[in-house]
């Protein structure tokens, strides 16, 4: 076996890489080179670069491109720029906007990685003859008694993407590997140096690659012009307590900006798209025990639908900044669904809930699903016919990965 885990000679073996132009993607070409293997890197274009360069933070941009070029350059490996442009609006771009004006928190991360990298990028691999395709995400895997692969969390818990991974499917499991996921962001870096990779010291990218500067409002708004809507502020009580305009500018958990003065401290407990409402509640209100999920993604022995009828013990995370948590997955009516040992605050219908084997630093991902409801535990809303509790992250920030 080679150190990619296939039966043959590492120049027999054709590796295609996925070259953001980062310092991550860059080390792994020039890791896999030096151990021998035929390597090709892809760049996918992915938005209007033109409006991107010089843009810090970006990727998948024209100074992007460049640097991917130039590493490829210097490690002496073809290097191809795949036009995506028109594949990444719809997949990833649209969806974006359209779960947000449904008072959604989606993670286009997580969609580009499903459709976008391991689908459509996986199926250019393969017409090229590639037997592995290879990318810079922090994120293990690892051979299963049972001779499939499995997906574990990196080493660097810091660095972990498993959250923005959970829904590979097992046959692009089978093909993808992660040569960064034993390594600390520190140990990659010094790699690069050593290589005398001249992206050594590029900046980490920060934000959703095509949201400038965390301006995800702007951008919804001149994508899907009616997210301007205004509408009611209303408690959870059923009072209407002012007006705002526009449920794209709130995010459940958000305490400032709300408009209102005087009385109890409130949050932002809901966003009611249809409606057009704020619901806004003390901070009790944003507990959620059970989580639904749909659009299911399973790697995990079995099938998700044939658990035990007193669920599967699991870890899960709501958001990506949260720790894995103990949790019970269950599988109700061709529904899954996950109670939560521990009620979390401001769990987000659009976010992913992934679910691991356990909580340990390298846990093993089962799978995972969006949220789709998470019905409040306290207090009972008392507005008439709302019943869908949605809700979006506490800090207003959207996860990358
Ligand atoms: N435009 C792209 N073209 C090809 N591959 C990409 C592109 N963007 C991301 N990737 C692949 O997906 C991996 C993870 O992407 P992410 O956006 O998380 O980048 P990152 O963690 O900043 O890594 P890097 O330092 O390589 O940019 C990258 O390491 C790379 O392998």
């Amino acid at each position: 076996m080679n150190s990619l885990d296939l039966p043959m000679a590492p120049r027999e073996t054709r590796v295609v890489v996925a070259m953001s132009g980062g310092v991550d993607s860059s080390v792994v070409a020039a890791l896999l080179k030096d151990q021998g293997y035929d390597v090709t890197g892809v760049t996918l274009q992915l938005y209007d670069h033109g409006a991107a360069v010089h843009r810090k933070g970006a990727c998948c941009a024209g100074q992007d491109i460049h640097d991917a070029r130039r590493v490829a350059d210097r490690l002496g490996i073809p290097h191809y720029v795949l036009d995506y442009e028109d594949r990444f609006r719809e997949a990833v771009i649209d969806r974006f906007a359209d779960s947000y004006l449904a008072g959604e928190t989606p993670i286009p991360c997580v969609e580009c990685n499903r459709t976008v990298k391991f689908a459509d990028l996986m199926r250019t691999a393969v017409d090229i003859g590639a037997h592995v395709l290879a990318t810079g995400h922090y994120v293990s895997s690892r051979l299963l008694p049972d001779g499939r692969r499995g997906l574990f969390r990196a080493a660097d818990p810091d660095k972990d993407q498993t959250y923005f991974l959970y829904a590979t499917t097992q046959p692009q499991l089978d093909m993808l590997r992660f040569p960064l996921g034993g390594m600390t962001k520190t140990q990659t870096r010094d790699l690069a140096r050593h290589y005398g990779l001249a992206v050594a010291d590029k900046s980490e990218s920060q934000d959703i690659c095509f949201v400038p500067n965390g301006g995800y409002a702007d951008l919804i708004r001149k994508l899907r012009p009616e997210a301007a809507t205004p509408g009611d502020i209303v408690h959870v009580d059923g009072r209407v307590l002012g007006r705002h305009d526009g449920i794209i500018r709130f995010t459940v958990g958000q305490r400032r900006g709300l408009g209102l003065s005087g009385g109890e401290p409130l949050y932002v407990v809901a966003l009611d798209a249809p409606r057009a409402q704020v619901i806004v509640g003390p901070r009790e209100a944003l507990l959620t025990r059970r989580v639904k999920l749909r659009d299911m993604s399973w790697i995990g022995e079995g099938a998700w639908r044939d658990l035990p009828a007193d669920g599967l013990e699991v870890a899960v995370r709501v958001r990506s900044t949260r720790a894995p948590a103990p949790a019970v997955l269950h599988c109700r009516d061709g529904v899954a669904e996950v109670e939560l040992a521990v009620g979390e605050e401001g769990v987000a219908p659009g976010q992913a809930c992934v679910i691991y084997d356990g909580a340990g630093p390298e846990a093993r991902v089962l799978g995972g699903g969006v949220i789709n409801r998470a019905p409040r535990e306290a207090p009972a809303p008392r507005l008439e016919g709302r019943q869908d509790g949605r809700l979006t992250p506490a800090n207003g920030r959207l996860a990358r990965g």
